[in-house]
């Protein structure tokens, strides 16, 4: 089966001044439909330089990215638009959701984006977020929403447009350590169901091993675990 990511020879390398530090230095790295894998290495092992560069956030990077079969690492910007707005979903450690917006809204606007009816997506984001305990939820906006509840939103309007892939960037980091346990489960079950793989870094091991499989960066390359 065609693997929705696969990276190969993928490297990074950040120049300031005379100093040139290679972070990524040949990561090879196939995800298959359906799989959940941990990216999981120390703080300032390239694990958000990775997420960047298959999220195709940041140019800059030598190598190969397919993105279910087609290769996306010499795209235009208009092109990587496309590819991210209609096959990836992205989650960080910081919800980043619109704040002058409600649960649902944060969630209906990437679809509508997509090209999703109106009617359709607000049955969609109700769906997802009831999915996610936030039923009682649906009209608050971010600051009048806890912590967690503000990661499942995260999560509902990442997984929006049915993505191949979402990457997820310690997406359970900024929460206590019950409720980064119950966010996470949430969001496993969540893209199970949904069909959909993800790419999750974490330094937590603990949280790794409950992943599909657990990838690690060390010195630039992956070891797999
Ligand atoms: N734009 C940049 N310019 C220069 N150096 C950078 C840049 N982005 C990242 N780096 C360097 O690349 C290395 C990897 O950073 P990265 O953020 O990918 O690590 P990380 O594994 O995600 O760390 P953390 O767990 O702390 O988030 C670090 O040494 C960092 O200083």
């Amino acid at each position: 089966m065609t693997p929705v990511l696969q990276t190969t020879a993928l490297a990074r390398s950040f120049t300031q001044g005379d100093t040139t530090i290679e972070v990524l230095r040949g990561v090879d790295l196939a995800v298959a439909p359906g799989e959940i894998v941990a990216l999981l290495g120390p703080s300032g092992s390239g694990k958000s330089t990775l997420l960047q560069a298959v999220g195709l956030l940041e140019g800059g990077f030598q190598g190969s990215i397919r993105i279910a079969g087609d290769e996306v690492a010499k795209l235009d910007a208009a092109q990587r638009t496309v590819v991210r707005r209609d096959r990836l979903g992205f989650v960080y450690q910081f919800h980043h959701l619109l704040p002058d917006f409600n649960a649902t809204e944060n969630v209906v606007l990437p679809q509508l984006v997509h090209g999703t009816s109106r009617a359709d997506a607000e049955a969609r984001a109700a769906s997802l977020l009831t999915a996610l305990g936030l039923g009682h939820r649906l009209t608050h906006r971010p600051s009048q929403l806890s912590g967690g509840e503000q990661q499942r939103v995260a999560v509902a309007r990442a997984l929006a447009n049915r993505p191949t892939l979402v990457l997820a960037d310690e997406p359970t980091g900024n929460l206590d350590e019950h409720t980064a346990d119950v966010v996470l489960a949430e969001f496993l079950r969540l893209v199970r169901e949904e069909g959909s793989a993800a790419l999750v870094a974490t330094h937590n091991e603990r949280l790794a091993a409950r992943m599909d499989r657990v990838v690690r960066l060390h010195e630039g390359r992956l070891e797999q675990l």
